[in-house]
């Protein structure tokens, strides 16, 4: 998947079509916090979210504390967003179910 950086308006697109993550001030990440029913489901997810990010070569920036984990997603090597952060996005809500 291309690590070039999305324009504005597919940015725009792709955010629109992911519920609950929101771009940061300077565009240049998105972020969602998800909650799970305690911190079995909560790592569970993050655990699913590992096996992905080493699959896909691109890992995200992660807080947890007991049943929430924040994510931030961003490609460094873009210093913005790529479709690998939507992708990454698009699958964390399928996990979260
Ligand atoms: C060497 C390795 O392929 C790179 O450092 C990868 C690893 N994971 C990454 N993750 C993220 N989020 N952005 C990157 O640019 C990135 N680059």
């Amino acid at each position: 998947m291309s690590r070039t950086p999305l324009t504005r308006e597919e940015t725009t697109t792709a955010l629109a079509a992911l519920s609950g993550w929101a771009l940061s001030e300077d565009h240049k990440s998105i972020r969602k916090d998800f909650k799970f029913r305690d911190f079995n489901a909560a790592f569970a997810f993050m655990t699913r979210i590992a096996l992905l990010a080493e699959k896909l070569d691109h890992h995200p920036e992660w807080f947890n504390v007991y049943n929430k984990v924040e994510i931030t997603l961003t490609t460094h090597s873009a210093k913005g967003l790529t479709a690998l952060d939507m992708r990454m996005a698009q699958l964390a809500n399928e996990y979260a179910g």
